[in-house]
């Protein structure tokens, strides 16, 4: 399996961050006090681990694919590179995007699926992929995104419910059929050659996610979040057999706030564990291109009192569809497009501290 490695444990002495974990198990049979802890940890960090989500075999097979990806040869890769037009599907190589300000290169390479072109497979939706990836759409990618989509699916359910949103409100807005950025994407980030100097570089640079709920599966350490309140980045724990969710953007503005969308980042393993290879999955849920991206106010007292309260409550009326959102940030990070710090202030979201690298 890429990226375990029993030899480098997580170390115990850096500043670590812990996660509520809800258990997914208890939540699809309506457990109100696991519905409780799934409230709780969206409304206040925006991060949890959820267990007993049922699709190891499904993250195996995606890491897989990504091995099998990620060793074409670079030049084949860059036949499906992603581009600087704001599309998001397709290969990213290394050092293609800003991490901050000063314009300092990522050093992750990944692969993006789109959620249309695996559903649409063989018939292409929005552009083509490596032969790795045609050759796993059938027997891997396609039961990965079914099972996210579906897991991802309940939990939108549950906030809705919990949000005071009429039923089915945000299943409207994230529906399968339609297009949008809903994408999984596996990621491989190299060991530093230098790992002295590793801990002072972003493998991905700090940021929210762009759409409604991310389903993460890492298993080295890397990953950081800055919680509120607080002015040190801290590691999250991977934890065996346990996803990593958290809330985007789209979910922060649609609730008007409620829903956090926390600042994070990726910067290679601590300890022992910089010298391995970090990969990593994802599966994003993003809403429908189409939808113009608002607070719902009128369809909760809950989200319209959120709004009515809040210190700056034009973010929940950003003017921009799903798809100009998603694209602006894409777009903005990209070094070619690059002019200055303001166009990696012009890739920034819901970012409680745009300026924290
Ligand atoms: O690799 C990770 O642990 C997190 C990746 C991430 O934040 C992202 O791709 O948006
Ligand atoms: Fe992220």
């Amino acid at each position: 399996m890429p990226g375990l490695n029993l030899q480098a444990p997580f170390p115990d002495n850096v500043p670590t961050h812990p996660l509520l974990v809800v258990d997914y198990e208890l939540i699809q049979k309506g457990d109100t006090e696991e519905i409780n802890k799934l409230w709780k940890a969206a409304t206040e960090l925006g991060f949890w681990y959820l267990k007993n989500h049922g699709a190891d075999d499904e993250v195996n097979g995606m890491f897989e694919m990504g091995a099998e990806t990620m060793r074409l040869p670079l030049e084949e890769k860059m036949k499906f590179e992603q581009g600087d037009d704001g599309m998001s599907a397709g290969y990213k190589a290394a050092g293609v995007n800003a991490t901050d300000e000063t314009g300092a290169r990522d050093t992750v390479e990944f692969i993006n699926i789109s959620k249309d072109d695996v559903l649409a497979y063989p018939e292409q939706v929005h552009r083509d992929y490596p032969s790795t990836v045609n050759a796993r759409m059938g027997p891997t990618i396609k039961p990965f995104v079914k099972k996210s989509l579906a897991i991802n699916t309940t939990l939108l359910g549950v906030l809705n419910n919990k949000l005071g949103l009429p039923q089915g409100t945000l299943a409207k807005l994230h529906p399968p059929e339609q297009h949008s950025g809903c994408e999984a994407r596996c990621i491989k980030n190299p060991p530093p050659i230098d790992s002295a100097l590793a801990q002072a570089r972003a493998a991905i640079g700090a940021h929210t996610d762009f759409g409604s709920l991310s389903f993460l599966h890492n298993r080295l350490g890397g990953l950081q979040v800055l919680p509120p309140g607080y002015e040190t980045w801290q590691y999250v724990r991977p934890l065996p057999g346990h996803a990593i969710c958290n809330i985007g953007d789209a979910l922060s503005i649609f609730s008007g706030g409620i829903l956090r969308s926390n600042l994070h980042r990726v910067v290679p393993p601590p300890g022992e564990q910089v010298k391995y290879e970090r990969w990593s999955l994802v599966f994003f849920t993003r809403p429908s291109y189409s939808e113009n991206l608002r607070a719902l106010v009128d369809d909760s007292p809950l989200i319209a009192e959120a709004v009515a309260k809040s210190e700056n409550p034009a973010v929940f009326t950003p003017n921009a569809t799903a798809k100009d959102w998603f694209a602006r940030r894409i777009k903005n990070q990209r070094i070619k497009n690059r002019k200055g710090p303001e166009t990696w202030r012009a890739s920034r979201g819901m970012e409680h501290r745009p300026e924290a690298a």
